[in-house]
């Protein structure tokens, strides 16, 4: 770097100190915390943005979101060229870059990693795309992203305005193999690769006999403003969009799929006029999604049908359609058709789901909690399925098999346009437009429950009885320090503080089909408990003792502090 850039640098950063006795960490979702205090480190994410686009020499994306978080709270991560969250081989530098306390130790921070990762300036290109959801510290907080980008000479930085965060990742993608990267075409995309499995919906299917009304629960955010202009481009569904921002309700104050998925209640806006009726929940920022219905009008309680159940459905159609596809293969030709599917999981995932999952002749892979890992996972099959119970999730179709898929579909539509075999070919391939393959996106995935619904011919009631869930109840614990807490085993087992994970297994012992486990959250600065059990009483007590055990090893009582 010259010398007319480091005094750049400098003067720039002098304007963004850091704050006090505050240490962020890039977590599973970047960084997260009361938007207040985020102005220096958005500033510093806009720099590394800029890095790593010099670095790849390719598009990359700054999306601030908090998600499902309060909306007092913001945050700040990047979108790397291909679609997907930044390397974890450059977290721990984001993280080094957030603490730098004075603009020379930034600088100096700056210098060094550019030696060591050899990042190219001259004469070449880098664009950052930026996008925020309807927070109201989103605009100020996307300036002090613009200040860090421009603070880097060469890089630009074009701000998309409001996004959601899969449509964020989407253009990123998109914008990197030359494709048309605007909100425009990704909702032609996915609303007429939509219309392609409507159209290829057996005609045996009784269409009647599923309702083509959803109810959308917008979480006052993004999700049900993008929602409502998705709508009027779909035929064949109809959605009501409840909670969208517009009314003067509060982002994720009780509504939200998060607040749906966690409390088991049915958001605002939704009660006993709603009994029986297909429901659905997005986040704050739109990328994650789970269903529900109010089961009667007496209580608040609603049956979910969360990530694992919308993953199970995926796996179902895809399996059922590639099997009718490969069939043909296997009697007319030698073509090594047979894709390798395979299902990705957290330690989240409903026990029932997972069986369920196997019993279908699956292989299922478990990876620690963060869309990154699972995403990672997926990817290494032809076509990899991944949720987490919480509704964020997508279907990943590997490069090579799209090719042979395209092929396959280009020569049966020439030896027997319309069979059965063409139209399993098209499915898969429209359901591969359809879906997002950058990252989870709670729009696309919503039409593709739908049209998959209307294809069986199946209610939510149906669907959701696809398997039982085990009774479940997830717990957090407030700690002195949650980095206490290691953990093996994709996060079911924990390694320190040591003896911990001895209770633990002692107290699961003592309920039947008793599963628990606890990991430090990414997000937030708690120690999250999962337990499930045979009943819901006995699922509740095991989460309970086992929070008191943190709460003995780690909590501010305990010999630790
Ligand atoms: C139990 C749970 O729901 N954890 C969530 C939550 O992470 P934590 O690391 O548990 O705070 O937020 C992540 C980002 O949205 C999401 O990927 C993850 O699944
Ligand atoms: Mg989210």
């Amino acid at each position: 770097m010259n010398e007319e850039q480091r005094s750049h640098l400098l003067h720039s950063s002098s304007l963004f100190s850091p704050p006090e006795g505050v240490k962020l960490s890039y977590g599973t979702a970047g960084f997260r915390a009361d938007a207040s205090i985020l102005r220096s480190t958005v500033y510093r994410v806009g720099i590394l943005a800029a890095l790593r686009s010099f670095k790849t020499q390719s598009v990359v994306g700054l999306m601030i979101t908090a998600s499902h978080n309060k909306v007092s709270d913001n945050g700040v991560k990047i979108v790397d060229p291909g679609g997907g969250m930044l390397s974890q081989e450059w977290e721990p530098f984001a993280d080094q870059l957030a603490i730098a306390q004075t603009p020379e130790a930034l600088l100096s921070l700056i210098t060094e990693f550019v030696e060591k990762e050899k990042i190219p300036f001259d004469g070449v290109l880098s664009l950052v795309l930026l996008g925020r959801d309807t927070r109201p510290s989103g605009a100020s907080l996307l300036e002090a992203a613009v200040e860090g980008i421009n603070s880097i000479f060469g890089a630009i930085a074009l701000d998309l305005g409001i996004l959601t965060t899969p449509q964020l990742h989407w253009m990123v993608r998109a914008r990197n193999k030359g494709m048309p990267a605007t909100e425009l075409a990704y909702f032609e995309q996915i609303s007429s690769s939509f219309r392609c499995l409507v159209d290829l919906i057996p005609n045996e299917t009784e269409r009647n006999k599923t309702d083509n009304t959803v109810v959308v629960d917008g979480a006052d955010g993004v999700g049900g403003e993008k929602l409502e202009v998705l709508k009027s481009m779909l035929t064949g569904l109809v959605i009501e969009v409840r909670n969208t921002g517009k009314g003067g309700g509060l982002l994720n104050d009780g509504v939200g799929a998060d607040y749906v998925q966690k409390e088991k209640v049915a958001p605002r806006g939704f009660g006993s006029n709603d009994v029986g009726i297909r429901c659905a929940s997005l986040d704050g920022d739109a990328d994650r999604l789970v269903y529900f219905t109010v089961p009667t009008n007496s209580s608040s309680k609603i049956d979910l049908v969360d990530g694992d159940k919308i993953l199970s459905l995926f796996a179902v159609f895809i399996k059922e359609q590639l099997s009718i596809l490969t069939k043909e293969v296997k009697e007319n030709t030698n073509n090594n058709s047979q894709a390798r599917l395979g299902v990705v999981q957290t330690a989240y995932a409903n026990g029932s789901s997972t069986d369920y999952l196997k019993q279908l002749g699956l292989e299922v892979i478990f990876t620690p909690t963060g869309v990154k890992h699972l995403h990672e996972k997926a990817a290494q099959f032809d076509i990899g399925i991944y949720f987490e119970a919480n509704g964020h999730g997508t279907i990943l179709f590997s490069e090579s098999w799209l090719s042979w898929l395209e092929a396959r579909n280009n020569e049966l539509s020439l030896v027997s346009e319309g069979s059965e075999q063409q139209k399993a070919a098209l499915r898969l391939l429209s359901v591969s437009n359809l879906i997002n393959q950058a990252v989870g996106d709670a729009l696309s995935c919503l039409l593709l429950v739908e049209a998959i619904l209307q294809h069986k011919g199946w209610s939510i009631q149906k669907w959701n009885e696809l398997y039982q869930d085990l009774p479940s109840r997830q717990l957090k614990v407030k700690v002195v320090d949650r980095t206490a807490v290691t953990t093996t085993n994709a996060e079911t087992i924990a390694v320190s503080p040591p003896g911990i994970q001895e209770a633990i297994d002692a107290e699961t012992a003592k309920y039947p089909k008793g599963r628990c486990f606890i990991r430090p959250s990414g997000t937030e600065d708690v120690i999250r408990v999962y337990a499930e059990a045979s009943t819901q009483e006995a699922a509740d007590s095991l989460a309970d003792s086992v929070a008191k055990i943190v709460d003995r090893f780690l909590g501010f009582g305990s010999s630790n502090q």
